[in-house]
């Protein structure tokens, strides 16, 4: 991890990029966001009451030196910010309903990067996926050209690192959206100086099996051959067949990808989670995630189950998603 993390890490030291840390009271991202300023890689915006918060991180032994703290109900331009909700909820939500919403931290701190009050948003260590991405979904929303947004992970181990899509939002792909997801997931693997060999995962190899299931994968290499030629995709592989050269060779011969592949393209949610899961847990991979990609804007979910390590590094890579 070191080598491929340093490099992200030294693209934004000294650049002042504002982070929102909405979980302001948890202790993970306490420890994060004091390790942040002191270190003056990002800026750590965290959300919440003044008080407590520097109450509790006292009590913990950070200084939070440096690091900027909003609270909702205190938040001075608060009238100009539900402003900007209503518009672009668009018949959406009231006037009222947005002071309510506006409340709640992941959704005050969304409304602070789609105002350019801050650059990025790192949230999820005690809330669900679902309650993290929704108000970036709602208000940030895809950039042109992308109609979803997806989640992936760096999987890495010692030098080894892949991409590992979707493992974070779309529960059922259909073949376009798992086009995207591989084209979205080629920039994202970039950004990580990973060289992206796409492989679109299946339980079937090159029409071994035949199901809609199969097919679906089969017909998403079609688009995204189409779409983006340029890339070396291919597809439908089973796991093996994308990983282990001499696998490849019996079950995909003549394939751009010889069991070279390190960006995998799950064919569903249930897949993609469970996968990334398995590697962390069972093959001692860090796992780096979910990056969120095709958002007009830097917003990234962490797993609860995340420790401060991880806060610190996913709140860089999303300063890095910021330049
Ligand atoms: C991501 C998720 C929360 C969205 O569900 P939802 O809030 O019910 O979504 P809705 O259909 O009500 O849509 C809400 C808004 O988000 C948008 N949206 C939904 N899914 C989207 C996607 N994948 N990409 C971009 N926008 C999306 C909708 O267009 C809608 O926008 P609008 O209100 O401006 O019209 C849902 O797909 C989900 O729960 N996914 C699984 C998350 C999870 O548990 N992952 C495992 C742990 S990481
Ligand atoms: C990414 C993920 O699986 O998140 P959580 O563990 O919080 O559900």
């Amino acid at each position: 991890m070191s080598n491929l993390f340093e490099s992200v890490k030294q693209k934004v030291t000294g650049k002042n990029i504002k982070i929102v840390l909405p979980e302001g009271m948890d202790e993970r991202i306490l420890e994060a966001a004091d390790r942040l300023a002191k270190e003056n890689v990002v800026n750590p915006i965290l959300v919440g009451n003044e008080t407590a918060i520097k109450e509790k991180a006292g009590q913990l032994g950070f200084a939070l030196e440096g690091v900027e703290i909003l609270d909702p109900n205190t938040y001075t331009e608060m009238d100009a910010l539900v402003a900007s909700f209503v518009e672009r909820r668009k018949g959406k939500a009231t006037e009222e309903q947005a002071r309510k919403i506006l409340l709640d931290e992941n959704y005050f701190g969304t409304m602070l990067v789609y105002t350019n009050k801050a650059d990025g948003l790192v949230s999820g260590a005690a809330h669900s996926t679902a309650d993290t991405v929704r108000p970036a979904l709602q208000i940030i929303k895809t950039k042109p050209g992308v109609s979803k947004t997806s989640g992936v992970f760096i999987m890495v181990r010692g030098e080894e690192k892949y991409v590992f899509a979707d493992c974070a939002i779309n529960i059922a792909p259909t073949s376009q959206d798992l086009a995207e997801i591989a084209i979205e997931s080629a920039k994202t693997a970039q950004l990580f100086d990973i060289e992206p060999k796409i492989a679109m995962l299946s339980f079937s190899t090159k029409g071994s099996a035949k199901s809609p299931e199969t097919e679906k994968v089969a017909e998403a290499v079609k688009i995204a051959k189409e779409q983006a030629p340029e890339l070396t995709l291919d597809g439908e592989f089973q796991f093996d067949a994308a990983f282990v050269p001499s696998v490849a060779k019996s079950k995909a011969p003549g394939s751009v990808i010889q069991g070279d592949a390190n960006t995998f393209v799950f064919p569903s949610l249930e897949a993609g989670n469970i996968g990334y899961k398995i590697a962390q847990r069972l093959g001692n991979f860090e796992a780096i995630g979910p990056v969120l990609q095709g958002l007009n804007m830097p917003v990234n979910d962490l797993s609860r189950g995340c420790n401060s390590e991880d806060v610190y590094k996913l709140s860089i890579i999303t300063a890095a998603q910021a330049l």
